[in-house]
């Protein structure tokens, strides 16, 4: 019998799958076999007949069936793509949807087809084109939803599986929420390629709540309305008849009706309303039934009923139990076992009255996922640099390589005239405010004879880099992107990596030179050994942009510790921790505040040196776009380094002109690091196994994360959770942590008591 050659499949989540790399690669061909047979034209054509049904249906399977092989995220976007050409998209079509985070399928059933219709709209996709691709979406989710009502629990199709990924206008996260049932059920993935599971003894209740369609017989016009599924204007109802649904509001013409499946999808209301009432429920003792989860052994000992006291320091190094008050596995049941002990005990009452809790309302999070390119990115990269490259005469290298649209082109003339000095004294004040969030940050953190003042001209001039002098990098030009922008390869006097960042987020086009400075101005004043070198910026034709040095090991404590699954000894965990400390106490004593700690941000030069980037750029307004009141769009595990405050402050809904930025201090910095440290020990993410909402749930519940079996000292111990502490001003700060961390000897000796026996004194004290 041939043995096969088994790889290891390592999802987003950090799970391992085991997959032939054969089983995989067929179920790819399978997919472009089936793809090639027929043509979207074909599946789209008004005629809706048997054939074209037969044709959806190859096509689904041979999706689902590559679902299940498991796929790596780089995988997962190159069929995306190849779905993507075959439904007739251009290939800067695909790099617009994969730039708003439209990178699987997951994400692209993920967003409403009002969503999806606006991203088309912003991608500037022909009409014919966004007709294809909303209705081929339509047509795909329906199958997913198809298949999700027949099959079986243990069988159930991968698909975006928990409200992590909130749907708001269909039905393929709400499997994982139970509406009869009412309970969250914990999510094995939040990504599609692993499928959901529930507890074996619980069956899962599926959604399927039929649309309730109404057709007048009145003559009525729609006005501007399109048809959800053929995106055809509706016209007279009896002209062109459509019909409405009473549930979720979709309208359609008669003739469409069958294409939209039977089951109405749910409208951001209604999942509020489950979300609500998942929470009411909660208070009414609705998840406190016993034979949902079983509560956890933590829970039934007093030693960790209480988060905020501080930690017996008798503790053994190598001891099994949490350090923390447990939140079992996820808090997919029996949140309220979970919680009640705290409540009854809590010290900490959150300062912010304001929040969801009180308001029983999450707010919705999109995950969007910063990622290395594939492959078929970087030719593509490459090909618009090198085409723009030549027509520009070779002069402008970087503009094939800089995403922007051309609005910013033509209201560059304002970048211009906000380039002729820092940032306005309005701005800086906002600024300042902003970082402050109400805490302790102070107006005079702003070094004003940098930022505005005789020197301010001067200062800007010598940091500028004019963008025709930066060489970029014609093989492979991008190294990443982000949630607010790409890094690009490039040669300015020495190897650079270039930040481009988007600005979309400010929708007044005069304004975004300024905002762009504020945000430089953090870099610009860094001068550290750990911190990603400032080299200068640009402002060109509306590209905004940064230089930096380039990281030589191009690898993030990220990728080491959860793509390559490294795992680090206690001197490297101590050595890098220290690191950490340093640069961002650092930047600290700059009145500098990171905002966005991860092991993203930190990139290993070698395993004796880390360098971190990305701050003081995050801010609510960046998150928010470009949903807005809809939710916010956030990268990938960026709630598990939340501190418990921060969490608290995120509005339901976001208004630009009334919600007060997230609330950063130095605390939440040090909270963000404790984060990082833990899972250097752990090898594993704090809250790993919630999704987003229920992350911020528990944080929001003051629930710290668990410290599982580490070895290390009962006061590395006593300090790491220090750093989770509730309260903002209980947290150390991060030049303590670092003297405690160089106070703490090299090797632990342990004493131990011999097994035999020994004279323990000397002999001349004997006597
Ligand atoms: N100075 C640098 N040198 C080399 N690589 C870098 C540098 N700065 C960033 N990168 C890499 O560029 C990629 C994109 O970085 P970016 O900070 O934009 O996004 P991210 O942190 O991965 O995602 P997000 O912040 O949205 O979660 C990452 O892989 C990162 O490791």
């Amino acid at each position: 019998m041939r043995s096969k050659t088994v790889t290891r499949t390592t999802y987003s989540n950090g799970s391992v799958n085991t997959v032939a790399p054969d089983v995989k690669a067929k179920a790819v061909q399978d997919l472009k076999d089936v793809l090639k047979l027929t043509t979207i034209n074909r599946l789209l054509t008004a005629s809706y007949d048997e054939e074209s049904k037969n044709i959806e249906r190859k096509i689904f399977s041979a999706v689902y069936q590559m679902t299940k092989v498991g796929l790596i995220d780089r995988e997962k976007r190159e069929i995306n793509a190849i779905w993507f050409s075959f439904v007739g998209l251009s290939a800067q079509n695909i790099r617009h949807l994969e730039i708003c985070s439209i990178t699987d399928f997951n994400a692209l059933f993920s967003i409403t087809n009002q969503e999806l219709r606006s991203l088309a709209d912003r991608g500037r996709l022909d009409v014919e084109t966004k007709r294809k691709l909303l209705q081929s979406t339509v047509i795909l989710q329906n199958h997913w939803n198809d298949l999700y009502s027949s099959t079986s629990t243990d069988d159930a199709p991968p698909g975006p599986s928990t409200p992590a990924i909130v749907t708001s206008n269909h039905q393929f996260n709400v499997p994982s929420l139970s509406v009869t049932g009412v309970k969250m059920i914990q999510s094995s993935s939040m990504g599609f390629a692993t499928a959901p599971k529930s507890p074996k003894t619980a069956s899962r209740s599926i959604h399927n709540i039929p649309h309730k369609w109404h057709r007048s017989t009145k003559l009525r016009w729609s006005g501007d309305g399109v048809c959800h599924f053929c995106q055809r204007p509706l016209g007279f109802g009896i002209l062109n008849a459509w019909e409405k649904c009473r549930s979720c509001k979709w309208k359609v013409h008669t003739q469409c009706k069958g294409r939209v499946g039977d089951s109405c999808g749910l409208t951001p209301d209604h999942l509020r309303f489950l979300f609500d009432k998942l929470i009411q429920e909660n208070n009414g003792g609705m998840w406190k039934d016993p034979q949902s989860v079983p509560a956890s052994r933590s829970m039934n000992e007093p030693a960790f009923q209480f988060p905020d006291t501080a930690i017996d320091s008798s503790s053994s190094t190598n001891s099994s139990a949490p350090s923390t008050p447990a939140l079992p596995l996820g808090i997919n049941g029996n949140v309220s076992s979970l919680t009640a002990p705290y409540r009854s005990e809590r010290k900490f009452l959150f300062p912010d009255t304001e929040n969801y809790s009180v308001h029983n309302r999450l707010p919705i999070l999109v995950i969007s996922e910063g990622d290395h390119p594939s492959t078929t990115e970087i030719q593509q990269e490459t090909e618009n640099h090198n085409k723009l490259a030549s027509l520009s005469g070779g002069n402008i290298e970087s503009e094939g390589t800089i995403v922007g649209n051309q609005e910013d082109s033509v209201e560059s003339h304002h970048d211009v005239e906000a380039d002729q000095g820092g940032p306005s004294q309005e701005a800086v004040d906002k600024f300042n405010k902003r970082a402050d969030g109400g805490f302790t940050w102070e107006r005079h953190a702003w070094n004003m004879s940098t930022i505005r003042g005789p020197n301010a001209q001067a200062s800007w001039n010598e940091v500028t880099i004019q963008l025709e002098t930066i060489e970029f990098d014609k093989q492979a030009p991008i190294i990443g992107r982000g949630r607010f922008g790409k890094v690009l390869r490039g040669f300015h006097y020495g190897d650079v990596a270039v930040k481009v960042y988007n600005m979309d987020h400010i929708s007044d086009h005069s304004k975004r030179a300024e905002e762009f400075k504020l945000e430089v101005s953090a870099y610009k004043n860094t001068r550290h050994d750990n911190i990603a070198l400032f080299l200068g910026y640009f402002m060109n034709d509306g590209k905004y942009g940064m230089v930096m040095s380039l990281s030589r090991g191009s690898q993030s404590l990220y990728t080491l510790l959860h793509v390559v699954r490294e795992k680090l000894d206690m001197a490297t965990t101590r050595k890098i921790a220290q690191q950490i400390c340093q640069a961002v106490s650092y930047l600290h004593t700059k009145k500098i505040l990171h905002k966005d700690l991860r092991s993203k941000n930190i990139l290993l030069e070698s395993k004796n040196k880390v360098v971190i980037t990305d701050f003081g750029i995050l801010s609510m307004k960046r998150l928010a776009y470009p949903r807005g009141k809809l939710g916010y769009y956030t990268s990938r595990f960026w709630t598990n380094y939340l501190a418990p405050e921060l969490a608290m402050a995120i509005k339901t809904e976001y208004d630009e002109y009334e919600c007060e930025d997230f609330p950063f201090t130095e605390s939440s910095d040090v909270y963000a690091f404790g984060c990082v440290w833990f899972e250097m020990l752990t090898g594993m993410l704090a809250f790993c196994h919630e999704t987003p909402h229920q992350t911020l749930f528990a944080k929001s519940q003051g629930v710290r994360p668990v410290l599982p079996n580490v070895k290390c000292t009962p006061e590395l111990k006593e300090l790491l959770v220090a750093c989770f502490h509730t309260a903002p001003h209980e947290r150390p700060s991060l030049t303590d942590i670092h003297a405690k961390l160089t106070a703490l000897p090299k090797k632990q000796r342990v004493n131990r008591s011999p097994s035999f026996p020994v004279m323990m004194k000397s002999y001349e004290s004997t006597f």
